[in-house]
């Protein structure tokens, strides 16, 4: 017997609203949403939470007050506990109540999960898209006067802070704390910048706010049908919007709050002066050793990354990527070795169905701030790094439908692909014809 979970039931009261969530998934309810739930105060922080776009979600968790179980899936077993730091839900499309809060004086914290595409200018996800951290020059700002704010907050992810800001200036509301939990290294200063240039375009005059960067970790794969069936059965409540993460999680914080926070540092999280080290640890051996997995893993017939780690094939590739990587980071090499195997044991959790296939999408905008920072530190040491080539190669691999043919002597359709690939990435390394010949020759090795 089941019944529907409800916040009165089965969660705490709802708190008032002082933080606003834009990017409603998985991850920001495993994470940003959790830390919330387990801060001592958290009962007069509450979150008010909007979608991209869909209404699906805001649906399913409207009809329980924002409430929701998180599984936390540890490779022995689950644990359920309902959250109920999200005091609201809303649509991505949601626009005068996006505005509303803002102009709220108590609003305090807005925090950002809208995946590495939403900082493109554009906000379009685009396969052959530049890396989130520069894009180009000759991107044109997406256009807003303040007669087309609406226009804009529907079209960008900067376009909405921007319209929010201006009409919490209008409002005579006081300043903000902006805070990015995307993997992106810099967050903080990417999303000023592009708010900033926003701003300008449109000749709107922004309220205060202090952009805080941040180290995000907590793997949160999306959510499957079969997750709720399980939290009905284990719990006895019907939950229609249920998510599943592992046991472990990290945030590091830097930047000021200037109207105040939730303690989220009693629940773990970490403030620090300067993120970059953290940022960079994880952005490329967590999530570098992802993406090598999602291109060559998924090569050798794989579909998650558990059932990539247990090939000893993928292990030794990932060993040696993270040998490449430590080189260039700052942190005593007992502390990455303890943060290497720990990484590994969260990889192989096989009750965490991680698809190789989600992690693989949009690799353009990921492999810049995954792979290549370690790529051109060994370039300019004269180093060939094979772990770097290979992940290159595998998703050089992966942009064709069929294979072109790697076995001919010359390589020549192949060698072009890579170029152009590469300069796709960095238009500096089209140029680089060692590392091409490595690549063209990392393929051969990688096919089947
Ligand atoms: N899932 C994880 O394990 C994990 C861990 C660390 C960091 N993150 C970060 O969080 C992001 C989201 O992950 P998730 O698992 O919650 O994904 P998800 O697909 O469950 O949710 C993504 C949310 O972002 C919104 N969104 C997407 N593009 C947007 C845009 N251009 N403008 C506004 N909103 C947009 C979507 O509508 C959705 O609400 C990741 O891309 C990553 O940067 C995720
Ligand atoms: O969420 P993405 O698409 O940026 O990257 C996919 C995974 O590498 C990522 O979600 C990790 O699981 C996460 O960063 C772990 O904290």
């Amino acid at each position: 017997m089941t019944r529907p979970l409800t916040r009165a039931a089965d969660g705490r009261p709802a708190a008032p609203v002082r933080m606003l969530h834009l990017g409603l998934g998985g991850f920001f309810r495993a994470h940003q949403a959790w830390y919330t739930e387990h801060a001592p105060d958290a009962s007069r922080w509450g979150i008010a939470a909007f979608t991209g776009r869909s209404t699906d979600l805001v649906a399913r968790l409207a009809a329980q007050d924002g409430a929701y179980t998180l599984v936390t899936r540890g490779a022995d077993g689950d644990a359920f506990e309902v959250v109920g730091s999200v005091t609201a839900v809303h649509g991505g499309g949601e626009d005068a109540e996006w505005l509303a809060y803002w102009r709220r004086p108590e609003l305090a914290v807005v925090t950002l999960t809208v995946t590495e595409a939403g900082y493109a200018r554009d906000s379009a996800p685009a396969a052959t898209a530049p890396p989130a951290t520069a894009p180009p020059a000759t991107a044109p700002p997406a256009t807003a006067t303040p007669a087309t704010v609406t226009a804009a907050t529907a079209a960008t992810v900067a376009g909405r802070l921007a319209a929010g800001l201006a009409a919490r200036r209008r409002a005579g509301g006081g300043p903000v704390a902006i805070v990015s939990c995307d993997n992106l290294p810099g967050n903080g200063e990417l999303t000023r910048r592009l708010v900033e240039e926003q701003a300008q375009a449109a000749g709107l005059r922004l309220a205060d706010a202090r952009y805080v960067t941040t180290m995000v970790d907590r793997i949160t794969p999306y959510p499957s049908q079969e997750d709720t069936g399980l939290v009905a059965a284990a719990t006895g409540r019907a939950d229609a919007a249920p998510v599943v993460t592992e046991p472990y999680s990290e945030w590091v914080l830097c930047g000021d709050f200037p109207a105040g926070r939730p303690r989220w540092e009693d629940a773990g999280a970490r403030f620090v002066t300067d993120a970059a080290p953290y940022e960079e640890r994880k952005l490329w051996l967590l999530n570098g050793g992802h993406s090598l997995l999602a291109y060559a893993g998924s090569l050798r017939g794989h579909t998650t990354v558990a059932e990539a780690v247990a090939d000893p094939a993928c292990r030794g590739w990932l060993a040696q990527w993270w040998a490449e990587a430590s080189r260039h980071l700052s942190f005593p090499e007992a502390e990455l070795a303890a943060y290497r195997q720990a990484l590994l044991d969260r990889f192989a959790n096989p009750r965490i169905r991680h698809t190789l296939a989600k992690i693989a999408e949009d690799g353009p905008r990921k492999l810049p701030v995954r792979i290549l920072p370690v790529l051109r530190a060994e370039r300019a040491r004269g180093a060939l790094p094979a772990g770097a080539v290979r992940v290159l190669a595998a998703w050089l691999l992966h942009q064709h439908e069929p294979v072109p043919p790697v076995r001919e002597p010359a390589a020549g359709p192949l060698r072009e692909a890579a170029r152009t690939a590469l300069a796709g990435l960095d238009p500096a390394l089209a140029d680089d014809t060692g590392l091409i010949d490595a690549i063209v020759a990392e393929t051969r090795s990688l096919l089947p």
